[in-house]
């Protein structure tokens, strides 16, 4: 199928070179040039492990290609609209000008037949408005939601094998052909046995949020329980395990550390929370601000323990910062925990030296003031204390043999409880986790 993907960024980038993989014809979209000319000469402009691979083969099949012009997506008969939805400049709601401009610019080339796509995440009631505007404009085109639910680090695989897919379709007959459509391009999810879940378009769009709220909950849940571990004396990581092995509840996001962050959990429980109050159901999700705070609050606790660790002086002192990207196998470092307790710290008069596998660049353009080292043994060196803020594979290995040798003095506060304390305080350090004694 002839498939056209407007915006190419984290999403729309894997989604096209996805489609492309699974034999679709498609021209991929984007107002910036630069990541339009980057993604055809087949370099990704961020990384994500498994789509260069991807991209490389499907430009050089002939079947992906980039376009900065709207008019090239005429032709294709399905739309996905995958621009970004951030939060709004002192608001908490979902800043929908992007979407609104895709929608817009899409619409003259829409030939009778062709079916807009939405990807992003948007709050509910935006696909109602967005369909009257399209089935308004006299194109014949119609329109439909489908949200994502890929995680950047697992993109590639979770946009080929998905674990459900969800259609948001007009009611009744109009359904029918959208729906049509989207099980012919997943066709081989579909036959994979993938769930889907076909609805109307507002359960489409709470679906996705939704889910991203418990997901979210579910961290603050367990990062609320290392507070009280905290003045207790108790295991929150024991304590995770325990509980999870009741199937109800389950082991994932049960991680107690720094707490989440990225382009997504932050801004979607604060939009979610922003479109409810418009609705006049605020006090429905209210829990999602408490969610929001604890949250918050652990950036916060990995700053004071920081702080607590290096005693009284803090300017001369040197802080070696493990990790940038929001979460490992991602050099996203949209409100990522880590750069916030970096830039934290330094904001303090602590000399701040960071490293990352993949995140340095990203990091540096938003705070050149901080440190930056590519090599760990470089951001090791004189350290008064080590942070372990995000779990790539790399420094989970770190020896803390090796590392002793390198450091000033052997302080670690482990942010994402990724280490064995009784390994670390055996090699002479000071260990400091969350919510563990
Ligand atoms: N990143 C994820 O893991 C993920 C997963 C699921 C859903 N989402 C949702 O997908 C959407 C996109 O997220 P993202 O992380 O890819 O954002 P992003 O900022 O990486 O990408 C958005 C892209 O849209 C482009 N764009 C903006 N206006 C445009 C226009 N009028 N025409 C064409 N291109 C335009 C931007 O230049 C940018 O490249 C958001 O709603 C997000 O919540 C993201
Ligand atoms: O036990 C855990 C698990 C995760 N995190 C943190 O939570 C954040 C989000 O992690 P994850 O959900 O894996 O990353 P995303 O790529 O942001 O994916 C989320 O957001 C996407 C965008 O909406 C959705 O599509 C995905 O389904 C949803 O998982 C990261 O900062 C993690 O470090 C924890 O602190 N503890």
């Amino acid at each position: 199928m002839k498939i056209s993907v407007i915006g190419c960024g984290y999403l729309g980038a894997v989604h096209a070179s996805a489609m492309a993989e699974l034999g679709h014809d498609v021209v991929g979209i984007d107002v910036d040039a630069a990541k339009i000319a980057s993604l055809a000469a087949g370099n990704p402009p961020f990384f994500e492990p498994g789509l260069p691979e991807i991209l490389i083969s499907a430009t050089a099949s002939g079947r992906l290609r980039f376009s900065t012009d709207i008019a090239d997506a005429a032709g294709s008969q399905v739309h996905f609209i995958a621009v970004g939805t951030p939060q709004k400049a002192g608001s908490h709601a979902a800043d929908l000008t992007y979407v609104d401009a895709a929608v817009s610019a899409l619409i003259p080339h829409l030939a009778p037949g062709d079916l807009v796509v939405g990807k992003s995440t948007v709050p509910v009631g935006t696909a109602a408005r967005l369909a009257e505007q399209v089935e308004s404009s006299g194109s014949g085109a119609s329109l439909a939601w489908n949200p994502e639910f890929l995680r950047e680090g697992f993109a590639v695989r979770d946009t080929l094998t998905p674990d459900r897919l969800v259609y948001g379709v007009p009611a009744g007959v109009a359904g029918e052909q959208p729906a049509a459509l989207l099980n012919e391009i997943y066709a081989s999810a579909l036959a994979a046995g993938t769930p889907l879940v076909v609805t109307d378009y507002a359960t489409a769009e709470l679906v996705k949020v939704s889910a991203n709220a418990f997901l979210a909950t579910k961290i603050s849940f367990i990062n609320a329980m290392a507070e009280i571990a905290e003045v207790t004396g108790a295991d929150v990581t024991q304590l995770a395990e325990a509980i999870g092995f009741d199937d109800r509840i389950g082991r994932k996001f049960l991680g107690a550390g720094v707490g989440f962050g990225g382009g997504c959990l932050p801004k979607d429980i604060r939009a979610f929370t922003a479109r409810a109050e418009e609705l006049g159901r605020g006090e429905s999700v209210a829990f999602l601000k408490e969610v929001d705070k604890i949250n918050l609050r652990r950036r916060q606790r990995v700053v004071d323990l920081t702080v607590e660790a290096l005693g009284e002086k803090l300017h001369g002192s040197k802080v070696a910062v493990l990790g940038l990207s929001f979460k490992p196998h991602s050099d996203d470092v949209r409100d990522s925990p880590a750069l916030d307790v970096a830039v934290q710290l330094h904001g303090l008069g602590v000399d701040v030296v960071a490293t990352d596998p993949e995140a340095i660049h990203n990091a540096r353009v938003r705070h050149p003031q901080l440190g930056y080292e590519a090599l760990i043994d470089d951001a090791l060196r004189d350290a008064d204390v080590v942070v372990l803020v995000t779990e790539w594979p790399e420094f989970r290995a770190l020896d803390p043999i090796w590392a002793a040798s390198l450091v000033r003095n052997r302080v670690v506060v482990d942010a994402r409880n990724s280490y064995d304390p009784q390994v670390w305080r055996a090699a002479g350090w000071a260990y400091y986790g969350l919510g563990r004694p």
